[in-house]
């Protein structure tokens, strides 16, 4: 459990947890000193139960932003200081407004210096807390008057902390890991050692980890939790990771940058968002407003477009998209913080929903129903909600890396809404049965129209087919659908066509009337050597493509074969030229004859004689044994019935 502090610069934050832990300043600089256990404004009190609690205090204001929007997920009590002699201050309230942006709802509020405050003073503060604490998170909470002088109420604030502990209990650590960076440095006879909170999941010794957004790759040689050497890291822990790996120094890992487990790294610039304005704030944000923008420890330049109207009014909140000057590593329903260009105040913030945000957003339905689906926090009510929403098919891959899922939630979410599921190279999208239905209905129909409208083509092609159809599957996953038991039976894969199994090929009138003038010049006694594409094109005075495509279509029919390029012989010739084959073989001593003997009986050019062969050779009728063939019996009928 970590307490982080809050409050104005000098309201007594760093001689409050010294009074509570007993840790003092200068130990705080011995530790420092020696090295790995460093954490400035780090502090630890241990508990009856074994267990530890930590306390973030980071003095100065600008770091404070950074500290706390670094612990976001870090902090789960907040403690928040209000000198009793300044009473509430302008930091006060931007804390509390951070506090409140950040959703961390369990506080307590300290009334720090009570030993120079009459009971009158502390009222007098208590009512100016309660009325800046009005509508915020800390709304209500306790109001401890403390001396870290005197000791005054000290005691009864550790009791109230150490409850507040027990009763949130351990934190759920069934995340993937994730460490938002927030210190990289070298130590002589250790190397590059990162501090950082873990945000979610476990890191143990000798893991393997990703540095993101820049993709290096590290292990875990040893690591540091509470300023002790553990075997294991949790979500919560203030850790120091000794890192070792080909082109892992202090100076390739910044402040900033998540430890993570290598599965979540997705870097992204362009994140849908629900963004809150201050009350406090000037004047409303309009589009393309440029800001800074805190995450985990990293701050970024972002832009922010507005999704719904033209602007978005102090106090008010919106579905955002922020678009950021370079990457970031960053999880679904992270918290979020926007400052002012310059850093100097703080405008709002909230909670990312979409990491994968689409380019130039539509204002369509289809998207807000995307929006609100992705905005759930509940896993499994988020991707049911997703399946429902266009385009019907969601990478449950994606979703479960971007959400930060273990591979147990994962699959979870997975039993809880049983879909149809296609895993294609890194994907595995996932279908609801309703959408199944109509998908596989879709496909029918649309098949059977376009079977109608086009008679005379095999099927449709495979590419066209996909995109008509709802929900429109990436090119892997439709693949596997038309494997799908659903559709085999039903649908018939055809090269790149794809045909319902009960679809037949007919010839459209005009082809069948220009079939009639054709099919003549190929046979009788030029049927051994029938014109080639281009000699019948001439001869009717057609197109050459007309012809060609009128052939392919024959083929398709089983009225021709194509035996060489652009040359096609009669279905009958083929069988003729079979059975002179086997005839041939019939009369052999030894079974077999030569191209040359083929060629004298049906009388055409030796080039021809043994392209027809060479064909035969492919369909098996005829063996090749150098100079001599010899027929295959069991594929004589190949072309036709033999008597
Ligand atoms: N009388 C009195 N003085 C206090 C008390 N707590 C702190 N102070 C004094 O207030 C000043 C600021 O105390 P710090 O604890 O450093 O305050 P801080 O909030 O940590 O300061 P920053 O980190 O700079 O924001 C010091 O001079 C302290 O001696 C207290 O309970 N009573």
């Amino acid at each position: 459990m970590i307490v982080g502090t809050a409050g104005h610069i000098d309201h007594g934050k760093t001689s409050l947890v010294t009074a509570l832990t007993g840790v003092a300043g200068d130990r705080l600089k011995e530790e420092k000193r020696r090295g790995i256990t460093i954490d400035l404004g780090f502090a630890f009190l241990p508990l009856p139960d074994g267990s530890t609690l930590g306390f973030i205090d980071v003095p100065g204001h600008e770091r404070f932003v950074h500290t706390m929007v670094a612990g976001a997920s870090g902090i789960d009590i907040a403690l928040l200081a209000v000198a009793a002699d300044d009473g509430v201050m302008p930091q006060t309230r931007e804390h509390l407004a951070i506090l409140d942006l950040l959703q961390i709802g369990r506080g307590v509020i300290a009334i720090t210096k009570a030993d120079l405050a009459t009971p009158e003073r502390l009222s007098e503060v208590s009512a100016q807390i309660r009325e800046a604490t009005a509508g915020t998170v800390l709304d209500g909470a306790e109001i401890l008057p403390v001396s870290s002088v005197s000791g005054q109420g000290v005691d009864r604030l550790r009791e109230w902390l150490v409850a507040e502990a027990k009763a949130l209990g351990e934190r759920a650590t069934d995340g993937r890991f994730r460490l938002a960076v927030d210190r990289s440095f070298t130590l002589a006879g250790i190397g590059v050692v990162v501090t950082g909170t873990v945000l979610s999941g476990v890191v143990r010794v000798k893991d393997q980890v990703l540095v993101s957004p820049s993709g290096l790759s590290a292990r875990v040689r040893s690591l540091h939790a509470q300023n002790r050497e553990v075997e294991a890291g949790r979500a919560g822990d203030r850790c120091a990771l000794n890192l070792a790996g080909e082109g892992i120094s202090k100076e390739a890992i910044r402040r900033g940058d998540m430890v993570i487990d290598p599965f979540l790294h997705a870097p992204t610039e362009r994140i849908d968002a629900r963004l809150r304005l201050l009350p406090g704030e000037p004047k409303p944000v309009g589009q393309w407003f440029p800001a800074r923008l805190h995450h985990g420890a990293t701050e970024v330049g972002a832009r922010v477009v507005l999704l719904d109207g033209e602007q978005l009014l102090p106090g008010h909140a919106a579905d955002v998209q922020l678009v950021l000057d370079k990457p970031i590593a960053a999880a679904s329903l992270d918290r979020f913080v926007l400052r002012d260009v310059s850093a100097q105040r703080t405008i709002g913030g909230g909670q990312f929903f979409d990491l994968r945000a689409p380019t130039r957003q539509r204002r369509t339905a289809a998207r807000e129903t995307q929006r609100a689906a992705l905005a759930l926090s509940d896993p499994r009510e988020a991707f049911a909600a997703l399946l429902d929403a266009p385009p019907f098919a969601w990478d449950l891959a994606a979703f479960a890396r971007d959400r930060a899922l273990s591979a147990s939630k994962r699959n979870e979410v997975a039993d809880a809404l049983s879909p149809i599921l296609f895993h294609a190279d890194e994907q595995s999208i996932a279908i609801g049965h309703s959408h199944w239905h109509s998908f596989v209905e879709g496909l029918v129909e649309r098949l059977d129209a376009f079977h109608a409208a086009n008679p005379d083509l095999q099927g449709m092609g495979r590419e066209k087919l996909r995109v008509s159809l709802q929900p429109k599957l990436p090119p892997a996953a439709f693949s596997l659908a038309l494997q799908h038991a659903d559709v085999t039976g039903r649908v018939v894969r055809d090269g790149a066509f794809v045909r319902l199994t009960s679809h037949s090929l007919h010839m459209s009138p005009e082809r069948e009337a220009l079939w009639q003038r054709v099919a003549p010049l190929l046979g009788g006694d030029v049927r051994f050597r029938p014109p080639r594409v281009r000699d019948v094109a001439g001869l009717l005075a057609r197109p050459e493509q007309d012809i060609r495509q009128l052939m392919k279509f024959a083929a398709r029919l089983g009225l021709v074969d194509e035996v060489a390029h652009d040359h096609f012989f009669l279905r009958p010739t083929m069988h003729d030229m079979v059975l002179i084959a086997a005839d041939l073989a019939a009369h052999a001593a030894d079974g077999s004859f030569t191209a040359a003997q083929f060629r004298d009986r049906i009388d055409s050019g030796r080039k021809v004689a043994i392209q027809i062969l060479e064909f035969f050779d492919r369909q098996r009728v005829t063996l090749n044994r150098g100079t001599l063939r010899r027929v295959q019996l069991q594929y004589i009928d190949l072309y036709g019935p033999v008597p």
